[in-house]
């Protein structure tokens, strides 16, 4: 299997690797539309003999005129010829047709597999490691274009060798030695665009870092999120130099190129040129001696000509095929890459919650050169308890929850649902049964209705149940008011195809606003047997802050939750309060228990209701100060 965190350059890949990257390719294409990979099949070789068989008729009309043949036989001759002009015209518009038909239905098929084997990651590691991501933009071309192309360079290879074959047969009826000649060509300059082909696949590799910096620089100019930034601290300028910097970087490795094909085409010319120029030298003097009729020469001029067509044709799509192989190979290896977390053969059903949640001596950290973020975490969310986890930025809560979800496993020690390793349960089953509000929760450019259903996909269409957790999060009257109400898209960077009359109905929501939608959207999920609450209520005013978390204390009570909070007024009442410190549980205990301790929770909570208090504290703590 072929692993994508395997950086290796494209350029190099064995024989082996090629023979079965191009199997591969073929199977793509044959399972995408069979009918049109036989369709270009015979059009193809119906279009490499129609060079010949022009040349040929050519002759038989010019010897005919100008000997003995009856002016029955030319003109059979002649309307022959015009019918093989006739289908010269059509066939390559047939072909073009196939090809684009196939290309559309292979774009189908291999979006298709890529993004089943995206959606099979369920961890978040492949997404976070910057060769992957290399690799899945180049695989998202390749996929959808290396397999037509292959076969579409494939085909062209055989039409090439058809009409090559057709006219080499020719010239060795007229000369040997020129016949041997054209072959003779052929060899250097099928090795030299192969060597160029496998020097742009290598270039292109080399850049792709570049390449996609300059998209980022590009998108972060007219990003809809970053627009505010950009303007207020007067960034535009400064992005645009970036975003040329890694374009100039990418068209000077292009240019490199450029400049190497086009010494190296030049010299393949002047080749060529040199064998047409002697051919045609000597059939004139054969003409001359009476060894060729005029018609001879004419079907050797076409012969010497034709074969370099052909040949150049051979060798443009050899290369063709040979750099789409390189960029499938991008392709393949997402698609067969390995899963990101190791999965159980036979995956354990995940039962509802009858105890609890254990972390065991948890460590992790997100790569091995990194700091650890979790240093033997013990921890129990016993079943029914609301548990609430607060420290200081970067202690590592959120990373915990994550583990919870199993989005990363442990590096050391182990995270159990009642007694069994996460390991060895249905991540798909875990995850129906987590309901979270992520700090970093998502807004989707899409419908009011759609942003709340995604919740639980089942409830999209279910109107009552999708107002219905609107409403537990305060935010149905404004949703409702909305000009399409549900319906309305929560972006302005789209509009839906039904309102194309008036593309004006899309809004956007405040911070605060979103939140309430993300509230809704973790709601929506029946009586979820973990509740994750990552900072859920940090953009809310403090009315609603108040109300949402009365709610939330109600909701929680006798379930299993989790609630990472900095306002540590909406963390008293938790069952348990787990404070985490540089990766390590340094105290644990209800709100009291924690206050009569003395320790961080006991100062966190005093500097914040100091805050709060008529005078303000003795010392301030500024971001330089807090460290
Ligand atoms: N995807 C990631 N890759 C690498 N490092 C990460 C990643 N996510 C978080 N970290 C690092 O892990 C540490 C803990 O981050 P985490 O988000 O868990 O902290 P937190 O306690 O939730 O902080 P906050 O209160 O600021 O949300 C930080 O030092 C952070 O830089």
């Amino acid at each position: 299997m072929i692993d994508p965190s395997t950086v290796r350059s494209p350029g190099r890949l064995g024989l082996r690797t090629v023979a079965g990257l191009l199997w591969r390719a073929g199977v793509l294409a044959w399972r995408a539309q069979p009918g049109s990979v036989l369709a270009q099949g015979a059009l193809t070789i119906l279009q490499g003999l129609l060079p010949v068989a022009a040349a040929w008729l050519t002759k038989l009309v010019i010897d005919g005129l100008s000997g003995d043949a009856g002016s029955g036989a030319v003109v059979t001759f002649a309307l022959s010829l015009a019918a093989v002009g006739v289908l010269a015209v059509v066939v390559p518009h047939a072909l073009r047709y196939a090809q684009n038909e196939l290309g559309r239905s292979v774009t189908r098929l291999a979006n298709r597999q890529l993004y089943d084997a995206v959606n099979r990651f369920v961890g978040l590691r492949r997404f976070e490691d910057p060769a992957f991501r290399g690799r899945l933009q180049l695989a998202e071309t390749a996929g959808r274009q290396a397999p037509g192309q292959l076969l579409r360079t494939g085909l062209g290879v055989a039409q090439g060798a058809i009409t090559m074959a057709g006219f080499l047969g020719t010239l060795l009826a007229t000369s040997h030695w020129m016949a041997l000649a054209v072959a003779a060509a052929a060899l250097p300059t099928l090795r030299a665009e192969l060597a160029l082909s496998r020097g742009r696949a290598d270039m292109l590799w080399q850049v792709n870092h570049s390449t996609r910096r300059e998209f980022f620089y590009a998108q972060l100019l007219t990003s809809i999120q970053a627009v505010k930034e950009v303007r207020l601290f007067g960034l535009g300028g400064f992005l645009r130099g970036r975003m040329l910097r890694e374009l100039a970087t990418v068209h000077a490795a292009n240019r490199r190129m450029d400049r190497r094909e086009l010494g190296t085409q030049g010299l393949l010319g002047l080749l060529g040129a040199l064998v047409a120029g002697t051919g045609l030298v000597w059939a004139i003097s054969a003409a001359r001696g009476g060894a060729l009729t005029v018609g001879d020469v004419s079907v050797f001029v076409a012969a010497v000509a034709g074969t370099q067509a052909a040949l150049g044709t051979i060798v443009g799509d050899t290369a063709d095929a040979h750099h789409s192989v390189l960029t499938f190979d991008h392709y393949q290896a997402v698609v067969r890459a390995a899963p990101d977390l190791p999965l159980a053969a036979v995956p354990a059903p995940v039962a509802p919650l009858q105890r609890g949640i254990e972390l065991r001596d948890v460590w992790f950290r997100y790569d091995d050169g990194h700091p650890w973020v979790l240093r033997g975490v013990n921890l129990t969310i016993p079943r029914g308890a609301a548990v609430a986890l607060v420290g200081l930025n970067g202690a590592g809560k959120s990373t915990l929850v994550k583990l919870l979800c199993r989005f990363y496993d442990p590096a050391r020690g182990s995270v159990h649902w009642d007694d069994t390793d996460l390991r060895v349960l249905s991540v798909e089953e875990l995850r129906r049964r987590i309901g979270a509000v992520f700090q970093d929760f998502m807004t989707y450019e899409l419908s009011a209705r759609e942003n709340i259903g995604f919740g639980d996909l089942a409830s999209l269409g279910d109107e009552a149940r999708v107002r219905g957790a609107a409403r537990w999060a305060r935010i149905d009257d404004g949703l409702a008011s909305l000009p399409k109400g549900y319906d309305t898209l929560l972006t302005r960077t789209f509009f839906d195809e039904d309102d194309r009359a008036d593309p004006d109905t899309g809004v956007f929501l405040s911070g605060g606003q979103w939140q309430r939608v993300a509230l809704a959207r973790a709601f929506l999920r029946d009586d979820p047997d973990l509740l994750i609450l990552d900072e859920p209520s940090s953009g809310l005013d403090a009315e609603a802050e108040y109300d949402i978390h009365e709610r939330l204390r109600r909701y929680r009570a006798g379930r299993t939750s989790v609630l990472i909070s900095h306002r540590l007024s909406t963390v008293r009442d938790a069952d348990l309060i787990v404070v985490l410190s540089g990766g390590e549980v340094v105290e644990r205990g209800t709100h009291p228990e924690l206050l009569a301790l003395r320790g961080h929770y006991a100062r966190l909570f005093d500097l914040q209701a100091r805050g709060y208090a008529a005078q303000p504290p003795a010392t301030v703590v500024g971001p330089r100060s807090a460290g």
